[in-house]
C-alpha cells in the first residue's frame, strides 16, 4: 500500500477545504483518465502503429502527427460524457467545440494542446498534454469561441501532464502547484510534489538558439550577456538546456528552476510568437506562478493579457523570478 495520497483523496481534500466545487473536481478527474489513456497510447509507439504524421494539417498550419489527433479524440471523448463541461477548445480544432444538445452539460469550458512537443513523438523524447479551465459566462447556453477569449487571471484550474520516462501531472487550482506521478500498476495518479517551489535565481537558460538572427535588439542583447558568463556583466556562467517540447522545459524548471524563452522573431513577423496563449502560454504561466515563479510576454504579465483570438499566438518568457525579471527588464530598457 502506498504512503502518498492519490489525486483522487487530493481532489476531495480540495473539495472539503472549499477550494473547488464538485463539477470542477469530477472534471479533473476525467481530464486525468484522459491522460492516463494517451499515455498508454504514446508508451506504444511503433508497436501501437501510433508514430508518424497523420497526412492532415490543423488551423495553425502545421502537420499533425497521428498522436496529435490521437490524443485530440480522447480528451474529446472522455469529456463529452462528463456533463461538467459547456464547451472544449484545442490546439487542433479550429472552433470550440460545444458539448452536443444531446449530453448533460454543465459550466465549465476546457482548452487544451492535446500532445506538445509534437516534433519529439516519433524520437522517444518526452512530450506531454497542457489545459486550461475557465468559467463559462453566466447566461450562454451555447458558447462560442468569443466566450473563451477571458485573460489567464480568470482560470480556475491549470495544468499539465508529461509522457516522459515518468507520467507526471503537474496542478494548480490557485493554492499552490502539486506533482501527481502515475503508478502505472495501479492506474491512479499520486501525490509526489506538494507545494512546488522554483528557486528565484538561476544558471540555466532554455531557448532556441537557431533563431537568434531573427530576434530584436534586446533580445539578442540579453542572450549576449548570459553567453558571456562570469567575465559578463551578469557576472556567472550560465548553462543551456532545449527540450523543444514546452511541458519538458517547463517540468525540469518547476524542478529546479531555470528561464524559458520563447521570444518574437522576424522570420514570420505577422506572428506574435510560436506558442499559443490560451493552451500553452496561459496555463504554464499559472502553474509557474503558483510555484513562485514569474512569466511575462518580455513587457508584461502573460495572465494580464486580455485574448483576441482563440489561437493567439505570444512571446513567453516563463521560470525562476529574479530570471524573467532581468529578461523583461532589457525588453522595457530598450523601449524607454
Ligand atoms: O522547434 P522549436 O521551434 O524549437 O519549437 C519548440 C516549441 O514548439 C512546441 O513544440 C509547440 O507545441 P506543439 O507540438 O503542441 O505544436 C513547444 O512545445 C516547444 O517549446
Ligand atoms: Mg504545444
Ligand atoms: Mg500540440
Amino acid at each position: 500500500m502506498s504512503s502518498h495520497v492519490s489525486l483522487t483523496r487530493h481532489l476531495i481534500e480540495e473539495q472539503r477545504a472549499g477550494r473547488i466545487n464538485a463539477d470542477l473536481r469530477q472534471l479533473i478527474a476525467v481530464v486525468a483518465r484522459a491522460c492516463t489513456s494517451i499515455s498508454i497510447a504514446v508508451g506504444k509507439g511503433a508497436l501501437g502503429g501510433v508514430l508518424g504524421d497523420a497526412g492532415t494539417g490543423n488551423v495553425q498550419g502545421e502537420a499533425q502527427k497521428k498522436l496529435d489527433v490521437i490524443s485530440n479524440e480522447i480528451l474529446l471523448e472522455a469529456n463529452a460524457w462528463g456533463g461538467h463541461l459547456a464547451a472544449c477548445a484545442s490546439e487542433e480544432m479550429e472552433h470550440c467545440h460545444p458539448i452536443p444538445d444531446a449530453y448533460p452539460r454543465g459550466n465549465y469550458l476546457l482548452l487544451f494542446d492535446p500532445l506538445d512537443g509534437s516534433s519529439n513523438i516519433d524520437v522517444n523524447v518526452s512530450v506531454g498534454t497542457i489545459f486550461s479551465v475557465l468559467r463559462c459566462p453566466e447566461g450562454v447556453a451555447a458558447p462560442g469561441d468569443e466566450d473563451f477569449l477571458q485573460p489567464g487571471t480568470a482560470q480556475v484550474a491549470a495544468g499539465y501532464c508529461i509522457y516522459g520516462p515518468q507520467t507526471t501531472l503537474v496542478l494548480t487550482f490557485g493554492h499552490g502547484t502539486h506533482a501527481f506521478t502515475l503508478d502505472r500498476e495501479q492506474g491512479a495518479f499520486l501525490l509526489t510534489r506538494e507545494a512546488i517551489r522554483i528557486p528565484e535565481e538561476t544558471k540555466e537558460f532554455a531557448i532556441n538558439m537557431s533563431n537568434q538572427r531573427h530576434w530584436e535588439a534586446p533580445m539578442q542583447d540579453y542572450v549576449r550577456d548570459l553567453l558571456s558568463g562570469k567575465e559578463g556583466p551578469r557576472g556567472k556562467d550560465f548553462n543551456m538546456r532545449w527540450v523543444a517540447s514546452m511541458v519538458a522545459d517547463v517540468h525540469r524548471i518547476l524542478t529546479r528552476g531555470g528561464i524559458f524563452i520563447y521570444p518574437w522573431d522576424r522570420k514570420d513577423p505577422s506572428k506574435a510568437g510560436k506558442l499559443r496563449l490560451m493552451y500553452e502560454a496561459n496555463p504554464m504561466s499559472f502553474l509557474v506562478e503558483q510555484a513562485g515563479g514569474a512569466a511575462t510576454n518580455g513587457r508584461a504579465r502573460i495572465m494580464d493579457i486580455a485574448p483576441a483570438e482563440l489561437h493567439q499566438r505570444v512571446p513567453v518568457f516563463l521560470g525562476s523570478r529574479a530570471e524573467v525579471e532581468a529578461a523583461t527588464r532589457y525588453h522595457l530598457d530598450h523601449d524607454a
